[in-house]
């Protein structure tokens, strides 16, 4: 950046749209009727040579917010990839690089909300779906073209935020220190329950620069399905399946010792996660005492009745990292 002033300089800026909702409808290309749907928030963010609209109030070099929300809709409409969110971003990121000389990075953030098909006397029905859940899929997306716009790279993390889950039993909790501040009991069995945010970070990945005059090529990789990599479209549900599984099945010693393995089974099986992180609350479940009734209910082995406290709760995480 090249102002300044006697005491400072502009060091950092970034700027463009936040929250662009969109709702995008696929109609199949073999059955018309059969539709597919995906909404996204969408933030769209830029960097470059854009110092001086900061510094000396020169607009020109500004691609408005409002241009890069319409160019967010107008991609969404073009691009093959739309029902990829990490795709859709990639693709809108390297179209902002490549048509802006001026722009050298892009920051796209796509929030995926969830329509699944509503089953009607079994079957999926073809255009009709439902919220099932407030959980979301996260993709971040930066479009490096800082090296050139014939070497652009994509910076790729993705993940899950707000899958709420427990279970009743198959989780104990002791061992843990014991001085003058502890209350809390050792237990060999109680409820475990977490709303899980995963984040897994991508290697970083060259993208082929659009070749057409409206640079909105977009070419993914011959090898796309690659397993464990960035176009690896199966690769989200896997690593949501083993978020579950592994809580479903671990007989957890600890919030901690959960998390590692969900974290290390996801790095082990996708040779292009560079790293994962989970951030997992700990939301506590409390046996009510029914000894004023002469009911049993604080014996782990025996209680039915909980308290689903809101609030504090426990909150653990961690970073899985592969080794090099
Ligand atoms: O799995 C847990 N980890 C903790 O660190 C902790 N601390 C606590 O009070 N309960 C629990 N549970």
């Amino acid at each position: 950046m090249s102002s300044s002033t006697e005491v400072s300089y502009l060091s950092h800026a970034r700027y463009g749209k936040d929250k662009v909702r969109v709702l995008r409808v696929v109609r199949d290309a073999e059955d018309a009727g059969f539709h597919h749907v995906v909404e996204y928030i969408v933030t769209v963010l830029v960097e470059g040579k854009i110092d001086v609209s900061y510094t000396q109030a020169d607009n020109s070099v500004i691609v408005a917010t409002d241009s890069l929300k319409n160019i967010t809709y107008y991609v969404a409409k073009v691009s093959p990839h739309i029902l990829n969110p990490e795709r859709f971003a990639m693709h809108l990121g390297t179209h902002l690089v490549s048509k802006y000389s001026h722009l050298h990075k892009a920051f796209i953030t796509v929030q995926q909300l969830r329509w699944s098909r509503i089953p009607v006397n079994g079957k999926e029905h073809r255009h009709s779906f439902f919220r099932d859940g407030d959980e979301k899929r996260i993709i971040n997306v930066e479009i490096d073209a800082s090296n050139g716009k014939d070497k652009l790279v994509a910076k790729v993390k993705a993940g899950i935020n707000d899958l709420l889950i427990l279970k009743s039993t198959g989780s104990s909790f002791t061992n843990f220190i014991r001085d003058e501040y502890t209350i809390l009991k050792e237990v060999d069995d109680r409820i475990f329950s977490t709303s899980v945010d995963l984040v897994y970070n991508f290697t970083p990945i060259p993208i082929t620069p659009p070749s057409d005059k409206e640079k909105l090529d977009f070419s993914v990789p011959t090898d796309a399905e690659k397993k464990g990599s960035v176009w690896d479209a199966s690769l989200p549900e896997r690593a949501r399946t083993v978020t579950l599984e592994v809580f479903a099945t671990d007989d957890s010693a600890s919030v901690q010792a959960t998390l590692y393995k969900m974290a290390t089974q996801i790095v082990t099986e996708n040779a292009g996660i560079e790293d994962v992180s989970y951030s997992l609350p700990n939301v506590h479940y409390v046996p009510v005492d029914m000894s004023y009734i002469g009911k049993e209910n604080l014996n782990p082995a025996q209680a039915e009745v909980f308290i689903p406290l809101s609030a504090p709760s426990g909150l653990i995480s961690a970073t899985v990292s592969r080794k090099h």
